[in-house]
């Protein structure tokens, strides 16, 4: 069933579970995402970022709606790293049932500002609200934020923050980062910090650049042709650690770009002479969907459904 993001995170917060919050830019990816999360009995968001919405527009936004209607589990539709009050209403008209409006890059009370803003128009509508603050190392689609600029959120500026716009659920920066390259090795994760906001807040909390970059799907990736670099994602005990905290959406997209990249290279250079978009499409929906399985079985949202 579609639902709104806080009939989702409410109760994974309360009950110390992690649910994924998966990028979607197309059908197969969709189904992957919704599909997996019915044969588990998992909630699941399924988020567009504004480049997705620029790519599949209201066509994209409808076969989520559908599926999401359709599911035997609590599916939500949530605008991932809206930039503006415009852009998230304009979500909400498309039918999104959760927004992001990340004005992190701002300083505090222009953060307040803007965020408070979008609360107070969703909210009119029963529609749930995602914001920021804090800034993460990495590139965020329409900011690089480079090392030294990123600032980890302040627990004590959280309290604030939250009791200014009433958010529905914050995302914090942690030490995670966007995209495949998280940091040499193991990336640093700063536990005390999540507990202490944890401790202190009663909201959801939301972890951006949760991609595990799982090794075994790099090396498939590169078996098949792929050009990668030392790739790097969260490990799995440190998500499930920041879950335990508070921690209740984790946002994924990097997974899905790698494994249904590797699924399609290696449809190709298995067969060469394919040209069945099923053939070569379908793999990568498979290999999605075990990734997206294993997310679900660290997060702990199995079975919560
Ligand atoms: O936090 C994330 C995803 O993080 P990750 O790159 O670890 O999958 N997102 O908000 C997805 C969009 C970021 C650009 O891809
Ligand atoms: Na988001
Ligand atoms: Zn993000």
């Amino acid at each position: 069933m579609l639902v709104t993001g806080n009939d989702i995170l409410i109760p994974a917060r309360a009950g110390h579970y992690g649910v994924g919050s998966f990028n979607t830019n197309n059908m197969e990816i969709t189904q992957a995402i919704i599909h997996t999360a019915e044969r588990l009995r998992s909630p699941v968001m399924v988020q567009m970022s504004e480049g997705a919405i620029k790519y599949g527009g209201q066509d994209l936004a409808n076969i989520v709606i559908d599926l999401a209607r359709r599911a035997t589990v609590p599916v939500a539709l949530h605008l991932d790293h809206g930039s503006s009050y415009e852009s998230a209403l304009k979500a909400i008209k498309m039918g999104f049932t959760s927004v992001m409006i990340d004005a992190s890059h701002h300083g505090f009370e222009d953060n307040v500002k803007e965020t408070k803003r979008v609360v107070e128009a969703a909210h009119a509508m029963g529609i749930s609200v995602e914001s920021e603050l804090g800034r993460l190392g990495g590139i965020e689609e329409h900011i690089v934020v480079d090392e030294k600029d990123a600032f980890l959120t302040d627990p004590e500026e959280a309290v604030q923050f939250i009791e200014q716009t009433g958010t529905d659920y914050l995302a914090i920066a942690i030490g995670t980062s966007h995209g495949a390259f998280k940091g040499k090795g193991r990336p640093y994760i700063d536990h005390a910090r999540i507990e202490k906001i944890a401790s202190l807040t009663s909201i959801p909390l939301v972890a951006h650049g949760s991609s595990g970059v799982p090794q075994e799907i790099v090396e498939r990736f590169r078996k098949a042709g792929g050009e990668i670099g030392d790739a790097a994602g969260i490990a799995d005990e440190d998500l499930q650690r920041a879950t335990g905290f508070g921690i209740a959406k984790v946002n994924v997209d990097t997974d899905l770009r790698l494994a249904s990249t590797v699924g399609i290279r290696e449809a190709l250079t298995a067969n060469p002479k394919e040209f069945d978009p099923r053939k070569i499409f379908g793999p990568a929906r498979e290999v999605m969907s075990q990734v997206i399985e294993h997310k679900m079985r660290v997060l702990g949202s199995v079975g919560k459904a």
